[in-house]
């Protein structure tokens, strides 16, 4: 397994180009499901999970082109089925679900790997497709879903706010009978750029951004060009990296408005932000750190996806900060390793309290789920000494190039090859 070796303190300063959204990439890659003349998408990210729903795609029959930054995907779906191999190590896989079902009336989805950082269950993806008519079964750790002809628009309130919940429901209703219309519906800026997809390919929803989406099915879509939204937490990571490290890091080719709550708490914490219109500079040169009191909740609030990031910011701020996490129960894996290199960080239930330490210091760590092993490499940079982070495979399942960018910013990080 590949490994990280940073050598700290360092310094972060400079221009990175942030790439295209994981979250926004993967349902939009899943959506081409739904039709079947050909789709081009540009700004996709080169990260393990694209390539592993490349491949499922393609063993679905699809046939799947690559050629200067743009991916073309056609032809005809011959296989319903989700296999546990592919999707074992990604969450996302279950969004093939949706599009299977309202397509070609049946669908064989293994239950989803990804980040273990909760429970993660996916009973309102099932409960939200029987109402618009599927029978669903859980079998052999598969979810099999069927319908006789075409899935029925229905009223779909979902009791809690689901990501990859409203994305697969929507993708369905795209081509239900009727109209659906799903009351609590995720705002994230991911499935917005989702449904404007699926707009250009000719589906009928309204409501895109609000909590309720109202989506008029057609009969087909048709074929188009797309190009995916800038990853938000890939730009916050660059951000907090920057600030840890009193820092001054312009990312280009993102997109500011789509990470307000992060931004403020980044200015909460002494940091001097500008922004243009596909640009945010952070200068933290000469200034002292604060700590922020974050709570993590659905979109618009501060994203459960920076969590981890921040946590090592007010780890190592002067004072206490404190981190509540409301969307996952499971998502402080980072705090031990933490600690294992020197930070003071206590855990209350879903809060982690960070008090402040004089000085990080390296040590072997080990990288949990994606973005607490971006957290660690950002420690890694603070502390001084030797970091190793191990298990790094979580990370290229979501940041692109991740040590390139880092060292062409001046992070002192190395890939060993394990
Ligand atoms: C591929 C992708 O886009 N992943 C993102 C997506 O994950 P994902 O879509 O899996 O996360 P959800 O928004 O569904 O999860 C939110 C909460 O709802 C619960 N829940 C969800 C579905 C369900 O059927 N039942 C249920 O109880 C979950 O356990 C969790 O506590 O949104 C998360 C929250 O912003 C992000 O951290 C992930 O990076
Ligand atoms: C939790 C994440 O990913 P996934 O949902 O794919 O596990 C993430 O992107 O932070």
């Amino acid at each position: 397994m590949d490994k990280f070796i940073i050598q700290g303190p360092c310094r972060l300063a400079g221009e990175v180009t942030i790439s295209g959204a994981k979250n926004a990439a993967l349902p939009i890659l899943f959506g081409t499901l739904l039709c079947d003349e050909a789709v081009h998408l540009s700004n996709v990210p080169k990260l393990k999970d694209v390539d592993t729903t490349l491949q499922l795609l393609a063993s679905m029959g699809l046939t799947v082109v690559e050629s200067d930054g743009v991916i073309v995907i056609s032809g005809a779906v011959n296989s319903h089925i989700a296999p546990y191999e592919l999707v074992r190590t990604m969450r996302a896989s279950i969004l093939a679900l949706g599009p299977l079902v309202a397509r070609f009336g049946k669908a064989d989805v293994s239950l989803p790997g990804g980040c273990a950082i909760g429970a993660r269950p996916v009973n309102l993806h099932i409960h939200g497709l029987e109402q618009m008519g599927a029978e669903i079964r859980v079998e052999d750790g598969y979810i099999k879903a069927r319908v006789d002809g075409r899935l029925k628009g229905a009223h779909i309130l979902m009791d809690m706010v689901s990501v990859t919940g409203t994305e697969n429901l929507m993708m369905a209703a795209v081509l239900a009978e009727g109209r659906t219309i799903i009351e609590n519906a995720a705002r994230e800026p991911e499935v917005v750029d989702l449904a404007h997809f699926l707009n250009t390919l000719g589906a009928k929803i309204q409501g895109i951004g609000q909590d309720t989406l109202i989506i008029d099915g057609v009969e087909a879509l048709h074929g188009g060009e797309y190009s995916v939204q800038p990853d938000r937490i890939e730009t916050g990571t660059f951000l907090v990296g920057a600030a840890v490290t009193g820092g001054d890091v312009t990312c280009r080719n993102t997109a500011p408005h789509l990470l307000e709550a992060v931004l403020v708490k980044l200015k909460e914490a002494g940091a001097e932000i500008e922004t243009g219109a596909d640009w945010i500079r952070l200068n933290m040169t000469d200034r002292v750190l604060k700590p922020v009191d974050i709570k993590t909740a659905p979109y618009p609030a501060f994203p459960t996806d920076m969590q981890a990031q921040f946590t090592v910011l007010n780890a190592v701020a002067k004072g206490v900060g404190r981190v509540t996490e409301t969307i996952f129960e499971n998502r402080f894996m980072h705090v031990p390793e933490l600690n294992r290199m020197g930070a003071r960080i206590e855990l209350n239930g879903n809060m982690a309290i960070c008090d402040d330490t004089e000085q990080l210091t390296g040590a072997t760590v080990m990288a949990t789920d994606l973005r607490a092993s971006a957290s660690l490499v950002l420690a890694g940079f603070v502390a001084e000494g030797t970091t190793t982070v191990d298990r790094i495979y979580h990370i290229d399942r979501g940041y692109e190039f991740i040590e390139d960018k880092l060292s062409a910013l001046g992070g002192k990080i190395e890939r060993i090859k394990g």
